[in-house]
């Protein structure tokens, strides 16, 4: 201590002064700053010597001389710390403060706070009372923390309300500057609309020192304003009281706030789910999930929080989607996907999924946000309207677009593998007389029972569509050997098999009509094209067949449009006519009555044979007019022969299906009578036995009333149709029809011999005539006579004959009894519309 240095600035004086209690000996900045200092100050040199002290430290400690060591003012125990700490540290560092005890020359001590900063060589010491440095401490931390506060502060006066100091980020912040804050009060930086506010706050101002804070509008000195959070303290300055304001401007904090909530609002009020999860080695655990998510699956909110996504979706683990949103997951880029999540009722729902990563600083995925939109109500709608647009209605069946669409990729495929494609295309033989005549209802109802017949028929891979009306398709690719045979039979089976309908047991037919890939044409639409072709010719060939399409059917099609676009015509243009076949007696040999046959004889086609056009004005309706002309024209004839003096004869005349169902019939027929001025007893009508096999009761009804005209009738090719022998005695008619076809084979089938016995038995026994039809030699008529058939129609006597020709037959004076069993068949027939050739029955007039 003894060596310390001079101070630089406070070198012992060089004109030494009389020591007045005072430190003149330091020079003037000392003296200037610490010379009235109320604490002590001294300077020592790097010698330990003091070179300068002040008034305060000569009074109390000294007296004192200069160059005195500097050991001599501080306690003993002092010394080490100075020497070891305080003195090296203030030198390295350029300060040191600690604790020490100052001595008087008196011995007096003096515990002081003591500050050592090292200046220019020398160490300049400050001690204080141990109290007072802390107080001008905390001032000096004040001072510092209020000028240099970030935030405005100022203090105002509580009674006046002028602000008293303002710092400088006051004066930043609002604008005025620190002589015009000073110039204000409190009231200045308020909108009006806070003033009462105000008032109401200072009236209730809190006890002295309390706290007290709040959020404030303020305005700044351009009149914009800010949301300040305020908080306030009692303080006294100048002796008065006071208060110090802490302002901060949380405008941006408030609008920031105002945003998040608003963001908040709009994830909780979204219709989409949004889920945030948080990104780890172990899943995508969601960390937030709003009311919509957890509606979306119907979960609680609690249950969502901290689960795995992936669970929570509760996608397969290694299926497509579950991969597919792992890959998602680990890109730093936004993707969509589709995905079937399952609800919690172990539904599955169609859910767009947007998944967008939030990068941590590090760039690594911290988070992700996901945004699910539930699809389920838009794709099943699709679906439903795919279904709909692919699908018939009525049956669900597919529809013309599916199957083509169907056929197209079976084509692709038999083409690749070499296989070969049926297409069976089935129409319902009669359909339209059902659904005509027992309503579209029922008409639906069969047409559903045999779609879901042919659906049982397929097998996987095959397809069944219904083209519409009552038209069907059977795609069937034959990849393997199968029994396909047995497969058109069993479709076949399917259809004729009887349908139960609103009490009422409906029965039809098909004709199915098939064309195979690739013989019969190798795109879908010429397959198509060929099948109904091939359906046609099996229509046209007496229904209830199966036909495989072969090249010429082309040109059968052809003429079948051919006539019918002809056939609308034919009437205007006066091309259709009658002609007679006369019906015998069989044991007297008697003409009992002819039947009025249609011809066609068109300009460019010829002669068209009734064969050929009567199915297609079934068809088409136009049978319809036809049949009134053929009613009201052979009434007309026959009326006309009986004026004419010919015996009167009842002609008959044949009633198509739908004739029969047309509610007009019974009106047409009465017009017929009227008009012609013929008597119903010389009229009879002709139904075909299929034509009864709906709806029986009703059939009865009709023929009720045609009987009570007095008309006679008869069941036309009785044995081809299903009549039920219980129904057939309900039936009012006269006479069963046997058909052509077993008068054909009778001689020659003894099973259809059979039938042609029994059918006249039975006609017998349920009090019917019977006729033979087709009887073309006399051994026919023989065994008919031998078996008691009543009557017969056919080219043995004659042929059917013009109106003239039949007059002029039947006008001859009468031949020779019928021939007798064995005879020859009589002379090559002569054409319908010429008399036939004799030998000719013994003729009995009138009707029977
Ligand atoms: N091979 C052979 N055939 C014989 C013999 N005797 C008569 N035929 C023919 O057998 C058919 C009998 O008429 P259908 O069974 O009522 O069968 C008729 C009938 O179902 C229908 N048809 C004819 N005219 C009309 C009509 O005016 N209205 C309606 N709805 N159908 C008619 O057309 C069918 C065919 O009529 P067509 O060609 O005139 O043929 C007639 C007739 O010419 C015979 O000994 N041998």
């Amino acid at each position: 201590m003894d060596t310390l240095p001079q101070p630089a600035y406070s070198r012992a004086p060089a004109r030494r002064r009389p020591q007045r209690g005072s430190s003149r000996q330091s020079g003037p900045a000392f003296d200037q700053l610490f010379g009235s200092s109320p604490y002590f100050a001294f300077a020592i040199d790097e010698a330990g010597k003091l070179t300068a002290f002040n008034q305060h430290t000569a009074a109390v400690l000294g007296p004192l001389a200069p160059h005195t060591p500097a050991s001599k003012l501080y306690a003993a125990w002092v010394l080490p710390m100075l020497q070891n700490e305080a003195l090296p540290a203030a030198r390295m560092r350029g300060y040191w403060r600690g604790e020490v005890e100052l001595v008087a020359q008196d011995g007096g001590s003096h515990p002081v706070t003591q500050t050592i900063e090292w200046r220019d060589h020398t160490f300049l010491c400050l001690g204080y009372p141990l109290d007072d440095y802390d107080v001008y401490e905390s001032r000096l931390r004040f001072k510092y923390l209020f000028e240099a506060h970030p935030h405005p502060m100022w203090v105002y006066d509580l009674e006046t309300l002028r602000f008293l100091v303002v710092n400088a980020a006051a004066v930043a912040q609002y604008g005025h500057t620190e002589a015009e804050f000073l110039q204000m009060t409190i009231r200045d930086i308020r909108p009006p609309e806070q003033q009462e506010r105000l008032t109401r706050n200072l009236a209730a101002a809190p006890a002295k020192g309390a706290e007290q804070s709040g959020i404030w509008t303020h305005m700044r000195r351009d009149g914009s304003r800010m949301q300040v959070d305020v908080s306030s303290h009692s303080v006294t300055l100048s002796g008065r009281p006071a208060r110090l304001v802490f302002a901060h401007d949380i405008t941006e904090r408030e609008q920031l706030k105002l945003a998040l909530q608003l963001r908040s609002r709009a994830l909780e009020a979204s219709i989409n789910a949004i889920a945030i999860t948080t990104h780890t080695s172990e899943g995508e655990l969601i960390e937030y999930a709003n009311p919509a998510f957890v509606r979306l699956f119907d979960h609680t909110p609690k249950s969502v929080l901290g689960r795995r996504l992936e669970t929570l979706l509760d996608l397969p683990p290694h299926d497509e989607q579950y991969q597919a949103l792992q890959a998602a997951m680990q890109s730093h880029h936004e993707e969509t996907l589709m995905l079937r999540p399952r609800h919690r009722d172990g539904a599955l729902l169609w859910t767009q999924l947007h998944v967008a990563p939030v990068l941590a600083g590090d760039n690594a995925i911290g988070h992700h946000v996901c945004v699910l939109t539930d699809m389920t109500a838009i794709m099943e709608y699709q679906e439903q309207l795919e279904h709909q647009a692919n699908h018939d209605a009525l049956t669900g069946l597919p529809n013309r677009v599916l199957l083509k669409d169907r056929m197209a990729q079976a084509v692709t495929f038999s083409q690749r593998f070499k296989h070969s494609l049926w297409l069976v295309y089935i129409d319902l033989d009669n359909f339209k007389l059902i659904n005509d005549h027992l309503g579209h209802q029922l008409g639906d109802q069969l047409l559903c029972a045999i779609a879901n017949r042919l659906r049982a028929c397929a097998n996987d891979g095959d397809t069944v569509a219904r083209l519409g009306g009552d038209e069907f398709v059977l795609l069937l690719p034959i990849a393997n050997q199968r029994p396909m045979a047995s497969i058109l039979q069993l479709v076949q089976e399917a259809v004729a098999a009887p349908v139960a309908v609103e009490q009422q047991v409906l029965t039809v037919t098909c004709s199915i009509g098939i064309s195979v890939f690739p013989a019969d044409g190798v795109d879908p639409e010429q397959l198509l094209r060929h099948a109904d072709i091939a359906m046609y010719r099996a229509k046209e060939a007496g229904r209830n067949q199966v036909q495989f399409f072969e090249e010429n059917m082309h040109a059968r099609v052809a003429e079948r449009a051919l006539i019918e676009s002809e056939l609308r015509h034919a009437l205007a243009r006066d091309q259709l006519s009658l002609v007679y076949q006369p019906k015998v007696d069989l044991h007297s040999g008697a003409v009992t009555g002819m039947e009025a046959l249609i011809r066609w004889q068109h300009p460019g086609l010829g002669a068209v044979s009734p064969a050929r056009f009567i199915g297609v004005a079934e068809e088409t309706g136009l049978i319809v007019a036809i049949g009134r002309w053929v009613l009201r024209t052979a009434c007309a004839q026959n009326k006309a022969w009986q004026q004419a003096g010919l015996p009167p004869l009842r002609v008959a005349v044949n009633l198509s299906a739908r004739q029969f169902r047309d509610r007009v019939l019974l009106s047409e027929v009465r017009a017929a009578l009227e008009d012609s001025g013929l008597d119903a007893r010389y009229l009879e009508l002709e139904l075909t036995e299929s034509l009864m096999m709906h709806n029986v009761e009703e059939v009865v009804t009709v023929i009720e009333s045609l009987k009570q005209l007095g008309v006679a009738l008869s069941i036309d090719d009785f044995g081809t149709g299903y009549s039920s022998l219980a129904y057939l005695k309900q039936f009012p008619v006269d006479y069963l029809k046997i058909d052509q076809s077993f008068t054909r084979e009778m001689l020659t089938e003894p099973k259809v011999a059979a039938i042609v016995r029994s059918v006249i038995a039975l006609g017998h026994i349920l009090g019917f005539k019977v006729i033979a039809e087709g009887v073309e030699t006399g051994e026919e008529l023989h065994y008919l006579r031998l078996h008691q058939c009543d009557e017969m129609q056919g080219y043995y006597y004659s042929r059917p004959l013009t109106a003239e020709a039949f007059a002029a037959f039947i006008s001859r004076p009468a031949p020779a009894a019928p021939a007798s069993a064995g005879a020859a068949r009589p002379a090559a027939p002569a054409p319908a519309h010429t008399p036939a050739p004799p030998p000719r029955p013994a003729r009995r007039h009138g009707p029977t």
